[in-house]
C-alpha cells in the first residue's frame, strides 16, 4: 500500500476521470474512485460529479465508516470501497468504471466471466503466465450496497481473490496498491471484456 496525502491523491483521482472518460468508461457522472490516505481516512469522489469535469472540488475525504470528513457527499457507493479496505490492508485505491463492453458482458454472462488463453492476464497482480485462468465474478446489481457488499464477500474471503469484479447491468470495480497498479487491473479488465465481446460477434458471423 502506497500512502498518500488528500492533495495528492485529488490530482490523481482528477486524472483518472479525465482518462476513463474519454476511453468511454465513466458515461453520464458514472463511476467513482478512491484513495486510502496516510492519517487513516480515504479520499473519494463526491457523488453526481461528471467524472471527465472533475476538479478537486469534485474529491472529497471521509472516515473508515464512510463518514464525511468536509460536509460533502460522497459517492453512492463508497461502501464497496471501504469494503476492500477492510478486507485487503495492501489495497491503496479502488477504481470503478461503467464502459459499455464490461456491462454488456455482465448482462449476457450466466454466472462468472472465466478469462483463458490471454497474454494480457498477466497485467493483473501475481499473474505471470498467459496459461493462467482468472475468474472475475458477476454479482447481481442492487440500491443497497450491503447486498452487493454481501454477494462479493465469499469471492473477496477466497486463498486467491479476484483482481475485479463485475455488478451486472452497472460495471467494473478493480483495485490496487496504488492508484497505477488500479488503473492497470482496470485498463486490463477493459481491453479483455472488448476483446470477449469482438471475439463473441466473430464467431456469430463466422
Ligand atoms: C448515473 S450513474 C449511476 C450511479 C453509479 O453507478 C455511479 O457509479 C456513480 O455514482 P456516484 O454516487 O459515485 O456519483
Ligand atoms: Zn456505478
Amino acid at each position: 500500500m502506497v500512502a498518500s496525502t488528500f492533495a495528492e491523491a485529488a490530482e490523481a483521482i482528477v486524472a483518472v476521470g479525465r482518462a476513463f472518460d474519454a476511453r468511454g468508461w465513466a458515461p453520464a457522472t458514472s463511476g467513482n474512485y478512491s484513495v486510502r490516505l496516510d492519517d487513516g481516512s480515504f479520499a473519494v469522489t463526491v457523488s453526481g460529479w461528471h467524472k471527465g469535469r472533475l476538479t478537486p472540488d469534485g474529491v472529497m475525504r471521509v472516515d473508515a465508516g464512510g463518514a464525511s470528513l468536509d460536509g460533502k457527499r460522497p459517492s453512492a457507493e463508497t461502501a464497496l470501497h471501504l469494503s476492500l479496505y477492510r478486507r485487503f490492508r495492501e489495497v491503496g485505491a479502488v477504481l470503478h468504471s461503467h464502459s459499455a463492453q464490461a456491462v454488456a458482458l455482465s448482462r449476457v454472462f450466466g454466472g462468472d466471466w472465466a478469462i483463458r488463453g490471454h497474454e494480457l492476464v498477466k497485467a493483473f497482480p501475481g499473474v505471470t503466465t498467459h496459461t493462467a485462468e482468472i475468474v472475475l465474478p458477476v454479482v447481481e446489481n442492487s440500491q443497497d450496497m450491503r447486498e452487493i457488499e454481501a454477494a462479493i464477500a465469499p469471492y473477496l474471503a477466497r486463498e486467491t481473490p479476484p483482481p475485479a469484479y463485475l455488478i451486472r447491468g452497472h460495471g467494473l470495480y478493480g483495485w490496487g496498491r496504488d492508484i497505477a497498479e488500479a488503473e492497470r487491473v482496470i485498463e486490463a479488465a477493459e481491453w479483455l471484456a472488448a476483446c470477449e465481446v469482438a471475439e463473441r460477434s466473430m464467431r456469430r458471423e463466422a
